[in-house]
């Protein structure tokens, strides 16, 4: 399933907060959105998903503009982990997680031993099985986005749209969780602030700089010390790791 923008813009408060951003993702790739503080990954990230009806162009979901699509026709094709996501303290990781079968489920459907399953491979994805009865309240802010991704996953989407999905994962669970992301054949797009996760993680690298998009490409043409110094203002040394093959870039500030 293909997923583009097309000239999109966000105003708010009489501010131009995405500026005309075109851009397309690959069917299986995983795209990172990469930015400072403000740049606009979020608001990207929210008219990407189709939570936010953009102020001008298009967001287009196989050629189809993404405000036509039903909320269920949508949810079906499109799963978005926010930052901060509003969950009620009082359900359990289960319960969470089962509601990423709502879109295909109606008033009158039984749940089904297929939605028990992806229920259940969700959660053993990002190693939560163990937990399926805590509640909300009592999970750590890293469980938390387990719980969220596991979720997501249950909606067994063509698409998955994560805003810093590892910001309060260890270093383990960071790297297992983007390399799942990287491994399923889900065309993701991913806010990162990590740059070294988004070089060896990442098919593709966006960079946003006050609201516009100023690079895209592989991780190889972007991630170069030109642009880190220009946009992100350090100075960096990258070169190829002999570990892993991708680029790894040491801050050199
Ligand atoms: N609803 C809103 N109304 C007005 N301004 C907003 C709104 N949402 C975001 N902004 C502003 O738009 C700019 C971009 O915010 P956004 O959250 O998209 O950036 P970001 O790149 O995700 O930032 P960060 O890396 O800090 O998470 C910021 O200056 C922010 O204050």
């Amino acid at each position: 399933m293909m997923l583009g923008a097309e000239r999109v813009k966000w105003t708010s408060g009489g501010r131009l907060i995405v500026d005309e951003v075109t851009l397309h993702v690959e069917t299986g790739q995983t795209l990172g959105l990469i930015g400072p503080n403000g740049s606009g990954k979020s608001s990207l990230i929210r008219l990407l998903a189709g939570l936010r009806a953009p102020s001008g162009g298009a967001v287009m979901l196989d050629g189809k503009a993404i405000t036509r699509f039903g909320r269920r026709e949508l949810a079906r094709r499109v799963s978005v982990v926010e930052q901060h996501p509003s969950t009620e303290a009082s359900v359990t990781v289960l319960d969470v997680v089962r509601l990423g079968r709502t879109p295909y489920r109606s008033a009158f459907s039984a749940w089904s031993e297929d939605d028990e399953q992806i229920v259940e491979e969700a959660l053993a994805h990002v190693g939560l099985e163990q937990h399926r009865d805590r509640h909300w309240h009592t999970l750590s802010g890293g469980e938390r986005q387990r719980v969220q991704l596991a979720r997501a996953l249950a909606q067994s989407p063509s698409i998955l749209i994560l805003d810093e999905p590892t910001n309060h994962l260890d270093i383990q669970h960071q790297i297992e969780i983007l390399r799942l992301v990287a491994r399923l054949s889900v065309t993701t797009v991913v806010a990162i602030h990590d740059l070294n996760l988004a070089a060896r993680f990442c098919d593709a690298i966006a960079v946003l700089e006050e609201g516009k998009l100023v690079a895209c490409g592989s991780p190889l043409e972007i991630l170069t010390q030109e642009l880190i110094a220009r946009v992100f203002k350090v100075e960096a040394h990258v070169a190829k790791s002999e570990y892993h093959g991708r680029l790894h870039i040491q801050f050199l500030m």
